[in-house]
């Protein structure tokens, strides 16, 4: 074994992970999708399932719809029609807590280490039935698992720092989605920015896992090797947002083989798959013919035939349902994943935490403080103990009026350009309902507190004496006025910025 081999030992994650024989098996079926934006069609009838203890692999040339597809079981794309199904029940936004999704484009806060990074991850996304103990070992396990040790202290990095490689990253997403423990573990392109003995070590672990813990993993892939190929249960061939083939990877080169397209056993089957996927204008028309004869006659009505599979209608609209029924319309796992993983109070502390390491960068720089100061000169000696008469009204309502507004620019500028780049993140993170919305912006404006009072404040107060601006109670006045106007700010900015949607 090598030592690429050794580090990526996911069947380690034993420890973490309930034993196969604990686990309920399950069956993800996705039947008719459609997905339309305003100009095309990106995915036209796509049907498929995926089940527990085995590999679904989707494949296809660039564009044709993988990443399209992965949202939309993922609930991040709205989907024009048809179903997505989990052992027969619509999969709503309750049983998407128990889906793991690694996305193409990893986002993270560039500011947070790695170890930062997946500390947050499994205080607000595991449940408080583990202890902190429990928690942090899982994270141990995992980054050795995933041979991310050597890292563990550096930054995520972005296009400003340098921190984490391509395919660290990428590594510390899985490890980010593995900590949870998903039933369901949705991959797109895990194998890319690594090199092939690690691609392949990835894969076998993650196979591993599916088959050990009973897992249900649907992955992206462009060329995987001959032995990778092989490690899949199930293919799903899409070309140009249509299916190209459904069915049992094994049984995928013998169905173009009896199309009339001849296959080289000398060559990587999924070498051959992509080189008719991407064919001329007949191949691909061919294989688009084929494929839908294929999916009416048997995999589509597979899929339906299946002990799991149930049509929307006759889902009879499980939320109405409920709503008649009462809070007891869940089974008892279903009502498990209807809370949020941690408590109210937990969330608050670990977004608090986070959102404290990210804006710390830019609290009290050297530059913002002096700026402050050399400001508050100007206004100062301007000002300098102006008259108190009626003439000077104008000029103290003047003087009030800018610094309020200078402080208000300078939160809504800091507040855009740091919030903007959390988008992705917060996105991410509430579509798995990792945390209430509510409680994220309140963290937002309790863990950047020292960056909203200190400076605003001391503005204030060297400007409000320096120009004599009247007594103490004015003072406090004043300030309070200007700490509530930073506040408000910084809060409907967060709210503009984060909003979902
Ligand atoms: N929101 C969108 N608006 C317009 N076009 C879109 C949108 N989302 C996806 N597309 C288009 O849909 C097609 C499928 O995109 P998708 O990202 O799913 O492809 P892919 O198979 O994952 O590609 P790759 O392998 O290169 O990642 C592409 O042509 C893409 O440009």
């Amino acid at each position: 074994m090598t030592t690429t081999q050794q580090c990526l030992d996911l069947t380690t994650i034993q420890q973490c992970s309930e034993p196969k024989t604990n686990r309920q098996c399950s069956e993800l079926v996705f039947s008719d999708l459609c997905v339309k934006n305003k100009s095309k069609e990106i995915l036209k009838h796509v049907s498929g399932s995926a089940q527990s203890g085995k590999m679904l692999a989707v494949m296809g040339p660039s564009g044709s719809g993988k990443t399209t597809l992965l949202h939309s079981l993922a609930g991040k794309t709205n989907v024009l029609s048809g179903d997505i199904t989990l052992n027969g029940s619509l999969f709503d936004k309750q049983q998407r807590r128990r889906l793991g999704y690694v996305m193409q484009d990893d986002v993270f806060l560039s500011n947070l280490t790695l170890w930062e990074t997946l500390y947050f991850s499994v205080m607000i996304r595991v449940s408080d039935t583990l202890s902190k103990q429990e928690k942090l070992d899982r994270i141990q396990t995992i980054v050795a698992a995933l041979g991310l040790q050597h890292c563990l202290y550096t930054v995520i990095g972005d296009i400003f720092q340098r921190g984490l490689s391509g395919g660290e990253r990428k590594r510390t997403h899985i490890a980010c989605e593995l900590l949870t423990d998903p039933d369901i573990f949705l991959v797109d392109e895990p194998t890319s920015g690594l090199d092939s003995s690690t691609a392949h070590s990835l894969m076998v672990q993650l196979k591993n896992y599916a088959t050990e813990y009973n897992k249900t993993i649907v992955v992206t892939i462009h060329q995987p090797s001959s032995k990778i190929f092989h490690m899949f249960s199930s293919l799903l061939l899409l070309v140009e947002g249509q299916m190209a083939y459904f069915g049992s990877a094994p049984a995928a080169i013998p169905y173009f083989t009896n199309l009339g397209f001849p296959y080289n056993p000398r060559f990587n089957p999924a070498d051959y798959l992509s080189g008719l996927l991407t064919a001329d204008e007949h191949t691909i028309n061919v294989v688009k013919t084929w494929s839908k004869e294929l999916s009416d006659a048997q995999h589509v009505s597979d899929v339906k035939r299946s002990p799991h599979y149930r049509h929307r209608d006759h889902c009879a609209n499980p939320r109405s349902k409920n709503e008649t029924l009462g809070a007891f319309a869940f089974t008892p796992e279903e009502r498990e994943t209807t809370r949020w993983p941690t408590s109210n109070l937990n969330q608050l502390k670990m977004l608090n935490w986070r959102s404290y390491k990210q804006a710390k960068g830019r609290m009290f720089q050297t530059y913002d403080v002096i700026h402050g100061f050399f400001l508050a000169a100007i206004y100062g000696m301007v000002y300098f103990q102006i008259e108190n008469s009626e003439k000077t009204l104008r000029d103290k309502m003047g003087l009030v009026f800018a610094s309020f507004l200078h402080w208000g620019f300078q939160i809504a500028i800091s507040t855009t350009l740091s919030h903007s780049a959390e988008r992705g993140v917060v996105w991410k993170e509430r579509t798995v309902g990792a945390y209430r919305l509510s409680i994220f912006y309140l963290s937002k404006l309790t863990s950047e507190l020292p960056l909203l009072l200190v400076i605003p404040t001391l503005f204030n107060t060297a400007v409000y004496w320096t120009a004599g601006l009247g007594g103490v109670v004015g003072y406090f006045v004043f300030c309070g006025i200007g700490i509530l106007n930073c506040l408000l700010i910084q809060e409907v900015f967060t709210i503009h910025i984060l909003r979902p949607g």
